[in-house]
């Protein structure tokens, strides 16, 4: 059978494309002369299946899309501290290119616009890195991203350098403030050249689906940065991603997202997809024409915005029963599903209204796919005073989703495979031959 999914990018692509508004980035030269008619879409999963319609593998600049990447390195490479300091995150609401920092510090306010991007660039490698280095740190990590390697489009970087005054003026204001500490030009020619890597749609889809997959390639399987910074980088991106359009963005659309002046536009939906477009056309904010209504289809399409509030999981108690009878009875709440903060909360309620009577307590796992930290340590609490309410206590937990339990202060717990090894497990304790071995501290 073939995959509906070409199809589907397919179709929505035929739907977009007699839309010829906008226009290609007239202010680098090299850009305007670009075929304005190229038109793709791919999907990556973060398993690692790629998706796509179209031109896929047409090689483009990358644009302000390395923007979020080169942020990821630097808030690796330097910490969080030493970024933020020089960098904020308040949303500008104003154009990419426009020439504002903070009143009082001096910090442009994000680093989604050039003038937090310059200073982006400036702040990935180490400290004290020569701008060939600098640029290398850079070109490598967008690489580990894309999973190849990526090379500078050098007409496109001239091209570009011929006229950046904006951006050298922008860097000159940076350096008079102190943000900048290394010769303004110098940076600029390096965030150029980061500006000038070439990708195709299929790279920056991967790159998507890298933040997607929290931080990790799912091709490569190589951790090209850590969790925390993922999330920091999603969060810049759903705010500031799309300049003064990041409103309606996020409303209509509502997947972190970064647009680049070469018609590029990726989005990324934590643990599902990366997704990236194609079309060099652009609307008054920078933005590409048919990439953004590309977005438009898919979000509603498939109901993608990250706002959407899911449907009720199916209850997490499945059953609350009792196995056996008299002194051997035992009580077994049997959850199901992924159990997140308000699924255990859920499970806090039910055990506490249900008050057992009888001596052996079973939460059976069996049945739930994935636990959260807070809900281990929620479920481990419920043990905890089970126990000291004098319940014999069992963790029903074939697939170990919650390894070396230890429910704390006076609890305690037994682990088992199968609801009917707990009933032998009480047994036994009740007719006083000791406990099974696997035991948990408390
Ligand atoms: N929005 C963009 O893609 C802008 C990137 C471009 N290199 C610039 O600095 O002007």
């Amino acid at each position: 059978m073939r995959s509906v999914v070409p199809d589907y990018l397919a179709e929505v692509l035929g739907d977009v494309e007699p839309d010829t508004s906008g226009e290609p980035a007239g202010y680098i030269p090299e850009l305007a002369a670009a075929d304005p008619d190229r038109l793709g879409a791919v999907f990556a999963t973060v398993d690692g299946k790629v998706y796509g319609a179209g031109d896929v593998d047409t090689e483009f600049t990358i644009q302000s899309i390395s923007k979020p990447f080169a942020y990821a390195l630097a808030l690796s490479d330097r910490g969080f501290g030493p970024v933020l300091a020089k960098v904020g995150v308040e949303p500008s609401g104003e154009a990419f290119n426009e020439i504002s920092l903070e009143s009082d510090t001096g910090r442009p306010r994000n680093p989604m616009i050039n003038a937090g991007a310059i200073t982006t660039h400036a702040l990935a490698g180490s400290e004290g890195m020569n701008p060939a280095e600098r640029l290398e740190r850079v070109v490598q990590g967008l690489s580990a991203f894309a999973g190849r390697r990526l090379a500078v489009d050098e007409s496109v970087y001239a091209s570009e350098m011929e006229h950046a005054h904006r951006n050298l003026a922008i860097a000159h204001m940076l350096r008079s403030h102190g943000i900048l500490a290394e010769d303004p030009t110098a940076v600029v020619d390096g965030y150029t050249r980061q500006c000038s890597l070439l990708v195709t749609t299929r790279d920056l889809a991967m790159m998507a689906a890298t933040l997607a997959n929290r931080g990790v390639n799912p091709l490569s399987g190589e951790q090209v940065i850590r969790e925390p910074v993922v999330r920091q980088v999603l969060s810049v991106m759903s705010t500031c991603g799309m300049y003064d359009a990041a409103g309606d963005w996020a409303t209509q659309v509502g997947i972190p997202a970064k647009s680049g002046v070469a018609g590029g536009l990726i989005g990324a939906l934590p643990g599902q997809i990366g997704i990236a477009t194609f079309s060099p056309r652009l609307d008054v904010h920078g933005n590409s024409v048919r990439g953004v209504s590309l977005f438009e289809r898919f979000s509603s399409d498939m109901g993608l915005h990250v706002m959407e509030v899911p449907a009720p999981a199916r209850a997490v108690v499945r059953s609350n029963h009792v196995v056996g009878g008299g002194a051997e009875a035992l009580r077994v709440l049997q959850l199901q599903g992924g159990i997140g903060f308000a699924a255990a909360e859920k499970v806090v309620r039910e055990s506490v209204e249900t008050a057992p009577r009888e001596l052996g307590v079973a939460l059976d796992l069996t049945m739930v796919h994935s636990i959260d930290d807070v809900s281990r340590r929620m479920l481990l609490e419920i043990v905890r005073r089970l126990t000291l309410d004098g319940h014999e206590v069992y963790l029903v937990d074939p697939e170990t989703l919650v390894p070396d339990p230890d429910p704390g202060d006076g609890g305690r717990v037994t682990v088992v495979g199968r609801v009917e090894e707990a009933v032998i497990a009480l047994r036994e304790a009740v007719e006083g031959e000791g406990r099974p071995a696997r035991e948990g501290k408390g």
